[in-house]
């Protein structure tokens, strides 16, 4: 059975985070930080967020609006600026992420008022 009930309010966050995703080329944002493999990470990062977390959450109609789903978008821009150093490839990753994602969410706001 389709276990996710598709009202057009998911279908427009599900179509937005897959164009987040679709800028995340190394995929380093699709999947929850490995703590085996960054074993100090939840030393400086009490929330941590990610792609997949989010789709669980969409799924779950966890988001009640927009801007509920871009906070946890600036979640992982936050998180990652704020572990990894300002001269490293993730922080120079997550200032591109935020440009890119500046510019979905804004179009999809755009779209969300023409569905009304
Ligand atoms: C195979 C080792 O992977 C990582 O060390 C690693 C993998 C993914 C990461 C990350 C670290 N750090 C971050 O801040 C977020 C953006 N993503």
């Amino acid at each position: 059975a389709l276990e996710v009930q598709l009202t057009p309010f998911n279908i427009l966050l599900r179509a937005v985070l897959s164009q987040l995703q679709d800028k995340d080329q190394y995929s380093i944002y699709a999947q929850p930080v490995n703590i085996k493999e960054v074993p100090d990470y939840l030393d400086h990062v009490k929330n941590p967020m990610d792609f997949s977390t989010m789709r669980k959450r969409i799924d779950a109609h966890e988001y009640g609006s927009l801007d509920d789903f871009e906070a946890d978008f600036n979640l992982i821009i936050f998180n990652c600026m704020k572990y990894n150093a300002k001269d490293s490839f993730f922080h120079k990753a997550a200032q591109r992420m935020q440009d890119h994602g500046g510019a979905i969410l804004r179009r999809a706001r755009r779209e969300a008022e023409k569905i009304g």
